[in-house]
């Protein structure tokens, strides 16, 4: 690697079997790679390519990643002579110059009345966690489908981080988070933010929703609503990483109208049995207790935590993200759930099930606006490498206006969730529920539908790699094919912003007229 060479010593390899070329000062020897070359062999041995510096032609065909690979870094033998590196690779943990890239608090120069030097330190820490710890994984399980590794759960729970995804509370109590980064009393609404907006780095949506996305909204109702020895007993082993939670609400019958649910839970000594179905469970293949809404014979609702067991089986839907989220189809057959696994009170199910929406939409917000963002960082250093009609595609303006639309609808979307966080962090449960369930679920519904305008541009943007798998475009693909999910998640969009509305109009005052 430190052989230098001059231009002319490289311009003598340019023949099949005797192939060089430069790519960013580095000579790189591809004589026998080249008949491997995904790209073809052809493409190497053109005149501009064979024996020369090819750096431009490399960059507007592969991502940077290419080159970061063990197998391709082995081909490089020396430097080019008189010429030095340029490109690098964003260090792990480091934030990115890419304007945009990055909301306003994080932006060198910029500033924000929200974050103090605890959300700084975590968001760090936590940014190096996920790109040495959780994004290999992520990238793999992916690709075969698998639920997300144990060990990336032994780890986040060693950092407390499972426990630090269900927000500020009692349960953080005596913990240490991160390594100390933020004590457990001053850890606030922004520094989950953190958290939800960091963990999409991993560029894997359906991963995404495998790493404790039915803990995260299973488990609340059990800690809120569980008798003390069971909560304690099933939130030591599910913030430990070894047990997992899945929130059991929507069915084939019922989805956003959960009034209309149909699996029954029938009054027996000592408990209930319950039969019904539920469908598109996150986590639902590889959880441990099942929150689950049932009717009751009096027609009301109650919620029961349901462990895995004889009559309970799951099964994979294949959706379009990856099963790496294990959503699954759950059937309980004349399962027995002792009396004491009752979530609240008989009948008053509606109220257990609805108590979590907005902590859980809140949560879905931070992850795709910050998905958002990453698409709009893609876009900028792909019109900025790519070149069309000899110029870089940034020299055209349809491109700098569809750039222009999706740069504002991000940033709008930040604005507002810091807005609606900092009133959290200034309100208890109950007024949260009755200020904010209306904002948060508009909010809902502008983060998800815009997400799926900027998907539509930046595949315009992309064209052809826009809708492959691999290469350039890949996480655009995946982002366009995925986006989906977050605009029905929670809510479909329609049914959030009627809601919002509906919110809104209750507290209209009698006596306001033009
Ligand atoms: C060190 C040198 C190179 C390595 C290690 C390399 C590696 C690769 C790899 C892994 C792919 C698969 C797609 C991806 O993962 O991005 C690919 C595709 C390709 N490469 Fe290269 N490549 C090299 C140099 C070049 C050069 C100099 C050209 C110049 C024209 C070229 C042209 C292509 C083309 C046309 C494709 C197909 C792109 C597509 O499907 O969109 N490659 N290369």
């Amino acid at each position: 690697m430190s052989k230098v060479f001059t231009a002319d010593e490289v311009a003598q390899h340019k023949k099949e079997g005797d192939l060089w070329i430069v790519v960013d000062s580095k000579v790189y020897d591809i004589s026998k790679f080249a008949a491997m070359h995904p790209g073809g062999l052809s493409v190497l041995l053109d005149e501009d390519v064979a024996g020369k510096d090819a750096t431009e032609a490399f960059f507007s065909l592969h991502r940077h990643e290419v080159l970061e690979k063990p197998q391709f870094k082995r081909l490089v033998i020396g430097t080019l002579a008189g010429a030095k590196q340029t490109i690098f690779a964003r260090p792990a943990g480091a934030l990115s110059d890419v304007p945009y890239a990055e909301p306003f608090w994080l932006s060198k120069g910029y500033h924000s009345p929200y974050y103090k030097e605890s959300h700084r330190r975590l968001q760090a820490a936590y940014r190096k966690f996920v790109e040495e710890v959780i994004v290999g994984d992520a990238q793999a399980r992916e690709e075969d489908g698998k639920r997300p590794s144990q060990r990336v759960f032994d780890e986040m729970a060693k950092q407390n981080l499972i426990a630090m995804r269900f927000g500020p509370g009692p349960h953080l109590k005596g913990l240490e988070l991160m390594g100390g980064v933020v004590k457990p009393e001053e850890f606030d609404y922004f520094h989950e933010l953190i958290l939800g907006q960091e963990t999409v780095r991993v560029n894997a949506r359906g991963y995404t929703d495998g790493l404790g996305g039915g803990t995260y909204i299973g488990l609340p109702p059990i800690l809120n609503f569980g008798q003390p020895a069971l909560r304690e007993r099933i939130a030591k082993e599910v913030l430990a990483g070894k047990k997992f939670c899945a929130l059991a609400i929507t069915e084939a019958f019922a989805g956003s109208d959960v009034a209309g649910l149909r699996c029954m839970a029938k009054r027996v000594e000592n408990g209930w049995i319950v039969t019904g179905t539920k469908k598109w469970i996150t986590n639902g293949t590889f959880a441990d207790y099942f929150t689950v809404g049932c009717r009751t014979e009096q027609g009301g609702l109650v919620v029961l935590l349901i462990e895995r067991g004889e009559g309970v089986e799951t099964k994979p839907i294949k959706t379009s993200y990856s099963t790496a989220a294990g959503t699954a189809y759950v059937t309980f057959e004349n399962v027995f759930v002792p009396y004491e696994n009752t979530l609240g009170k008989e009948n008053k199910g509606l109220q257990v099930i609805l108590s979590n929406f907005n902590h859980e939409r809140w949560g879905m917000c931070t992850g795709s606006i910050a998905a958002q963002r990453l698409v709009v960082e893609e876009c900028l250093k792909w019109v900025n490498q790519r070149k069309v009609f000899g110029k870089p595609l940034h020299s055209q303006a349809v491109i700098r206006a569809k750039l222009a639309a999706m740069i504002s609808r991000v940033e709008s979307a930040q604005a507002w969730l810091e807005n609606i966080t900092y009133q959290m962090n200034h309100m208890n449960y109950a007024e949260q529920a009755d200020k904010l369930a209306g904002p948060i679920a508009l909010l809902k519904r502008y983060a998800t539908s815009t997400a799926q305008e900027t998907a539509r541009d930046a595949v315009q943007i992309f064209g052809g790699r826009g809708i492959t798998r691999t290469g350039m475009g890949r996480f655009i693909e995946h982002y366009h094919r995925t986006v989906p999910f977050d605009a029905v998640l929670g809510g479909a969009e329609d049914v959030l912003g009627d809601l919002g509305v509906r919110q809104a109009l209750r507290k209209m005052p009698k006596d306001t007229r033009l």
